[in-house]
């Protein structure tokens, strides 16, 4: 058997844990699948004196992260320390300019930085792997990159983050709080350091940015995504959602055509008879249309150290065998920024929640504005209470430009009849 592949190994918490245990675990599988070992040989993470669980003797223990690109006798890095800059980026540039590949499953990095990575790993003849970046276990970057190459894609979009939809699906099956459910994937491993990315849409918008770019072959456009998270999705619109024949889920969706490039993260209401609707827990799935294949169901766990070290090894042994090929879609000097489509020129039917008081004219005042914004309602339920007493008017709206909506909601904008923010929601087609 050929020379093993050492690696060095940054970050040792959720990830950078599951890969040692999963490099011990099924060591002798992955040695004759990638044609030679692959073993750790040095590692850094900010406590030497924390129990994971795991067996560190013989590795190296290296307090300066960043000098883990150059530690002797290293063939590859792994980076899972996580952010999009800092420690993290310091690494993989170093990593890059001394001539070693570099593994991560940073989404944040890659989606901020991943041109200039992509550029210098390129020029550097080095390879930059992702797998674990994107819905965590589920190939995706190998499905769209490899084996998907052939084809032009009309759209791709999914659930690309596990604790909002371990949040959603708990919420709806077990009536659970949310703060309570949050608490939750924390403890499972599945939210980031900072959960404020998971639950404002900001992670799914790093995966949604690095999807795009490879289903497009544009460059990686993360400003360019409009961005809202669940933190507005309460009780009652689960409840609602599910009375008009929906669930909530929190999409990603990318679409090119002749306006340009569409990127939207948004918690969406998705039909009971969708496959996205039966997406639970911790899975993520993806969805992509090609022009040769048709429509790709990807579907998986999106978080947690299994699976995302599942991803990461799968890099790995991409490496010990010799991988080869631009790190995106094509080599990163050819990727160019798309125009920005108008969202207010997409068709489609939405969801509306309002909570209003309970005095006779609200619903005629709500219906006026529909009406006056070109907005036609195709079913419509009051039944439900807010936490405060407001009564809540819940509806679905016939296929339509969204610039009608935004409207009509600006002709309620102020109105006395609404006690708080009304909820507007897409509804995911096809
Ligand atoms: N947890 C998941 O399910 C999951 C899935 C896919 C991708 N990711 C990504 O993987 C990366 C790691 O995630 P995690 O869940 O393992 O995080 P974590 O917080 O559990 O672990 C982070 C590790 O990095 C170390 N670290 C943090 N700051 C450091 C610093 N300044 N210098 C040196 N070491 C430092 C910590 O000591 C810890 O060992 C992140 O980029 C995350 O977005 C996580
Ligand atoms: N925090 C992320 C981890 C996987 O990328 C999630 O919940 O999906
Ligand atoms: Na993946």
């Amino acid at each position: 058997m050929a020379d093993p592949l050492n690696i060095a190994l940054a970050g040792l918490g959720t990830v950078g844990a599951g890969v040692v245990r999963l490099l011990a675990d099924n060591g002798d599988l992955i040695a004759r699948r990638a044609g030679r070992a692959i073993r750790v040989v040095a590692v850094s993470a900010r406590d030497r004196t924390r129990d994971r669980g795991i067996d560190l003797s013989g590795i190296d223990w290296v307090d300066d992260t960043a000098a883990l690109a150059e530690h002797s006798g290293v063939d590859a890095v792994v980076e899972v320390v996580g952010g999009s800059d800092g420690p993290a980026l310091a690494l993989a540039r170093r990593t890059i300019a001394a001539g070693r590949s570099l593994v991560t499953a940073n989404k944040a990095m890659i989606a901020h930085h991943g041109m200039d990575l992509a550029a210098a790993a390129e020029a550097g003849g080095v390879a930059l792997k992702y797998e674990a970046a994107v819905a965590g276990g589920i190939p995706v970057i190998k499905g769209l990159r490899e084996g998907a190459a052939a084809n032009r894609f009309a759209h791709v979009y999914g659930i690309l983050n596990g604790t909002c939809n371990h949040i959603l699906s708990v919420m709806e099956k077990e009536g659970r709080s949310f703060a309570d459910v949050l608490a939750e994937a924390q403890a499972l491993g599945y939210a980031e350091a900072d959960p404020a990315f998971d639950i404002d849409g900001v992670d799914a918008a790093h995966k949604l940015a690095i999807l795009a770019s490879l289903a497009f072959g544009t460059a990686i456009d993360f400003d360019a995504i409009e961005t809202v998270g669940v933190r507005h999705v309460v009780e009652a619109d689960i409840a609602e959602a599910a009375a008009l024949g929906f669930r909530i889920r929190l999409v990603g969706v990318a679409g090119m055509d002749a306006g340009g490039l569409f990127q939207r993260v948004h918690p969406h209401l998705v039909p009971h008879d969708h496959p996205l609707a039966h997406v639970s827990g911790s899975l993520n799935a993806v969805v992509a249309q090609g022009d040769a294949v048709g429509r790709l169901f990807f579907e998986g766990r999106g978080a947690g150290a299994g699976p995302t070290a599942s991803a990461v090894v799968a890099d790995l042994i991409d490496l010990a065998r010799g991988a080869s090929g631009p790190v995106l879609s094509m080599p990163a000097e050819t990727l160019e920024r798309a125009a920005v489509a108008d969202a207010g020129a997409r068709e489609g039917r939405a969801y509306l929640r309002f909570a209003v008081a309970d005095r006779p004219g609200v619903l005629a005042e709500i219906a006026a504005a529909m009406r006056d914004a070109g907005v036609s309602i195709e079913s419509l339920i009051q039944r439900g209470t807010m936490p405060d007493g407001s009564v809540v008017v819940a509806m679905v709206t016939h296929r339509g430009r969204e610039a009608c909506v935004t409207d009509a909601l600006g002709r309620l904008r102020g109105s006395a009849s609404l006690t708080g923010q009304p909820m507007w929601m897409p509804i995911l087609e096809d």
